[in-house]
C-alpha cells in the first residue's frame, strides 16, 4: 500500500528578531501559518529505510549527500527513539524551492514523521516525536502540526492561536528564483531590537508587525523588492511581506479573484519568477 503526506508549505506572517543567543541561534517571535499545498512524500513498505527525490526542484538537492536530507534524518530518528527494524521507500516530489523561507527541509521533515508514524503504527502523540522535531530544526515542531500557531524562543516554543481565523485566505506565493541561506540572513541582522510581536487575535497581530530578517535578506538579494512591489501593486492585497529568511515573498487577499488577477500579471511581467496560488489552511 502506498501512503502520502503533504509537506505544506510554511508561511511567517510576522517575524520578530529579539536578541542573539549564545548557541548561534537567535530569539523570536513568530506567527506561523501554513499553505494548503507543498513538497509530496509517499512510502511504501520496504525492508530498508531509503529516499529517492523527484519533482521540479529535485535538482537543487542533487549536489547533497543523501543522508542528509531531512527526511531521512527524520526517518532514522524514529527508528532509533522506537526501536523501529521496518523501512520504507520513501519518494519526496520537491514541488517548492530550496532555501526559500517557505519551510522546504523543515516541512518535509514533518511530513515524513507523520507518515512513519502511520506506516510504522508509532502511537500518535508520543512526546518523543516532539522532541525529535525540535532536533530536526527550529521550525520543524510548528510544521508538525501545521497549523497556524505563534513560535516563541528559537520558533520551538509553541503558543496556540485562533488558527480558524486565517483558514481558507487566498495566498500567493512568489520567488525570484535565487536560493539564500538561512543562517546567512540571520548573520546580517542589525542587532537591533525593534520590539514584541502582539499577543492575543493572529490577523490583527501579523498586520501590526514586520518580518525582521527583510532588510538582511534584501541586501544579499535586491530582487526581492521588485517582488514586494509586483505582489502590492493589485486589487483586494490585504497583506504583502517576505516569509521567514527569504527570498520567497507572499501576498493574502480579500478573494481568489485579486490572487488569481496578480498570479496571471505577475506570470507576464516575470514568467521567471516561481508562483504558487494557494489558501491558507
Ligand atoms: C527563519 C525561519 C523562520 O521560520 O525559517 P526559514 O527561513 O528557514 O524557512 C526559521 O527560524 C528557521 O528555522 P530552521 O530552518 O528550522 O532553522 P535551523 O535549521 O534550526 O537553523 C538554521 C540556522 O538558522 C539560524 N537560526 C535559526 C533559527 C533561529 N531561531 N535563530 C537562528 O539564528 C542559525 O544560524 C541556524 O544555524
Ligand atoms: N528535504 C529537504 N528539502 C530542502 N532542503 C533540504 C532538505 N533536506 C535537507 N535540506 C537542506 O536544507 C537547506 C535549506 O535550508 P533552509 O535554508 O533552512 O531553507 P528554507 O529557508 O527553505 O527553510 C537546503 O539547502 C538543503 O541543503
Amino acid at each position: 500500500m502506498r501512503d502520502r503526506e503533504t509537506a505544506f508549505a510554511k508561511i511567517n506572517l510576522a517575524l520578530h528578531v529579539r536578541r542573539r543567543r549564545a548557541d548561534g541561534y537567535h530569539d523570536l517571535e513568530t506567527l506561523f501559518a501554513f499553505a494548503e499545498e507543498g513538497d509530496v512524500l509517499h512510502a511504501t513498505p520496504a525492508d530498508a529505510l531509503s529516499l529517492t527525490v523527484g519533482g521540479p526542484f529535485a535538482a537543487a538537492l542533487a549536489g547533497d549527500d543523501p543522508a542528509d536530507n531531512l527526511v531521512l534524518r527524520a526517518g532514522e530518528a524514529l527508528r532509533m527513539a522506537f526501536g523501529v527494524t521496518a523501512g520504507a521507500a520513501l519518494t519526496l516530489d520537491k514541488r517548492l524551492p530550496v532555501a526559500s523561507g517557505i519551510g522546504g527541509g523543515s516541512a518535509d521533515a514533518a511530513a515524513a514523521l507523520r507518515l512513519l508514524v502511520r506506516v510504522w503504527r508509532l502511537p500518535a502523540g508520543d512526546p518523543r516525536i516532539t522532541a525529535i522535531s525540535a532536533t530536526l530544526g527550529a521550525d520543524v515542531p510548528a510544521c508538525l502540526g501545521s497549523v497556524a500557531t505563534r513560535g516563541d524562543g528559537r520558533g520551538d516554543r509553541l503558543v496556540g492561536v485562533d488558527a480558524a481565523a486565517l483558514t481558507g485566505m487566498p495566498l500567493l506565493l512568489v520567488n525570484p528564483g535565487v536560493a539564500l541561506s538561512t543562517a546567512a540572513v540571520f548573520a546580517g541582522w542589525d542587532g537591533q531590537d525593534r520590539g514584541a510581536l502582539a499577543v492575543g487575535a493572529p490577523w490583527a497581530a501579523a498586520r501590526s508587525g514586520r518580518n525582521d530578517l527583510e532588510p538582511p535578506a534584501r541586501v544579499l538579494v535586491p530582487g526581492i523588492v521588485a517582488v514586494l512591489d509586483e505582489l502590492g501593486a493589485g486589487e483586494g492585497v490585504r497583506l504583502v511581506r517576505m516569509s521567514g529568511s527569504g527570498a520567497t515573498c507572499f501576498a493574502l487577499y480579500e478573494d481568489a479573484r485579486g490572487r488569481d488577477a496578480a498570479a496571471a500579471r505577475i506570470a507576464v511581467a516575470r514568467p521567471e519568477w516561481w508562483r504558487l496560488a494557494t489558501r491558507l489552511r
